[in-house]
């Protein structure tokens, strides 16, 4: 683990969210440093969007409070907008606008925002730029949906899934460009155990709407006895995790 600024970016206090009688959230409590990039792993339906998206001020917390930099993203909206970055695991994308559009409907959105070309570039989808997005392959609305929340070099991303689906090629790609980010505060939601040894400082572990671990990957592994981080989730939390290269895996 590289030395990190132990200013904290992000702070999520005791973060609850109930849906009628289920319990999605229950109690979490985290802090974010700046300049970290921080896993948050956990086997299906654990919680983990759920999480993010109240990180982002997406969803309203049943209880508890969220604070990225200071600032309140329900309540102190449109400064949290020029700050973050959200790549989540449905786009709320217009599919009628064209890469190129997209890429600069979001670049409207920031002050200093990335070159339109410097960011398709960063993704391998210059010759997709006059593409409707509806009509992109999946992993090209993917690989659109990373560059769109890098876009505005905003101090927090916040990237859900983020390789999901990616061919090999792709997917080392972006772990480059992910891995390129210095400055910035990544929150990374993975099922992909190589992708989180490869690119978290720290990682969460969540199972039921709480952290039941929480470490670098390497510390993670210590204290389940374990070889890989694989083995560790598996004996910390009793289950499989989902992945790409298991897809029956689920639990
Ligand atoms: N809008 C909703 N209404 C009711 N229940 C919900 C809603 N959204 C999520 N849930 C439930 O909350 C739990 C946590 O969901 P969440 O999507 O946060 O899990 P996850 O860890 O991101 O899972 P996955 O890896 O499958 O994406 C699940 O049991 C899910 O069914």
């Amino acid at each position: 683990m590289s030395s990190r600024s132990s200013r904290i970016a992000i702070t999520a206090d005791r973060l609850v969210k109930r849906y009628k009688k289920k319990t999605a959230v229950n109690d979490i409590s985290l802090e974010i440093h700046h300049g970290e990039t921080f896993g948050i792993l956990g086997a299906n339906g654990a919680g983990k969007t759920t999480t993010v998206e109240m990180l982002a001020g997406l969803r309203t917390p049943t209880e508890g409070t969220v604070r990225i930099w200071g600032l309140d993203p329900l309540a102190d909206r449109a400064r949290v907008r020029q700050i973050l970055g959200v790549q989540l695991q449905q786009a709320y994308m217009h599919g009628a606008l064209t890469a190129r559009e997209l890429v600069d409907l979001y670049r409207s959105f920031y002050p200093n925002p990335l070159d339109a070309e410097q960011a398709l570039a960063m993704v391998d989808l210059l010759d997709k730029a006059k593409t409707k997005f509806d009509n992109l392959s999946g992993g090209q609305m993917q690989r659109l949906s990373i560059a769109l929340a890098l876009i505005g070099q905003p101090q927090v991303v916040i990237l859900d899934e983020l390789t999901t689906g990616l061919d090999p090629r792709a997917r080392r790609r972006i772990w480059a460009t992910i891995e390129a980010l210095e400055e910035q505060t990544v929150i990374l939601v993975s099922h992909a155990m190589d992708e989180v040894e490869r690119l978290c400082n720290r990682v969460a572990l969540i199972d039921a709407g709480r952290i039941i671990a929480l470490g670098s990957p390497q510390e993670l592994r210590e204290k389940a006895g374990a070889a890989t981080l694989e083995d560790a989730f598996v004996s910390l939390t009793g289950k499989q995790i989902h992945d790409e290269e298991n897809e029956d895996s689920t639990l």
